[in-house]
């Protein structure tokens, strides 16, 4: 299957465990695959046969705002179903990064992936 990516989305939000987190943003980076089939878009060259990453990009950051959870797994899951809902996506890959929440680590995370491909196999 194709795929549309956005790789590296970084936006500031609220989200952690402990109380001092919810009186404050941190930053959140996103790596997130899309299958689709882009030869559909590319036969007439039309942004509306594609998945837009830029109106995605848009959706992801007022997404996390409005809905502010304790754990990144939550976050995770819920962007995932959302954007399955909202564009139609049959699969996704989702990577949901921390980067400033453990200060000796580079980042830290979790990916998850929903759904599947149009032959019925996770990618
Ligand atoms: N697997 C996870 N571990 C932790 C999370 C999380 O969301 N998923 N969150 C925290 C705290 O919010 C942390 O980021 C504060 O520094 C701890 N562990």
């Amino acid at each position: 299957m194709d795929k549309v990516y956005i790789e590296g989305l970084t936006f500031q939000t609220t989200i952690g465990f402990y109380p001092w987190e919810k009186e404050i943003k941190q930053t959140l980076v996103i790596d997130l695959a899309m299958g689709w089939n882009t030869a559909s878009a590319a036969e007439n060259d039309e942004l509306a046969k594609t998945l837009d990453y830029a109106a995605i990009s848009e959706a992801i950051v007022e997404f996390a705002n409005a809905n502010p959870v304790d754990l990144i797994e939550t976050l995770a899951e819920r962007i995932a179903a959302f954007l399955i809902g909202k564009y139609q996506i049959p699969w996704l890959r989702l990577k949901l990064m921390k980067p400033t929440a453990v200060h000796n680590a580079k980042t830290v995370g979790v990916e998850i992936e929903r759904g599947t491909t149009l032959s019925g196999q996770a990618l």
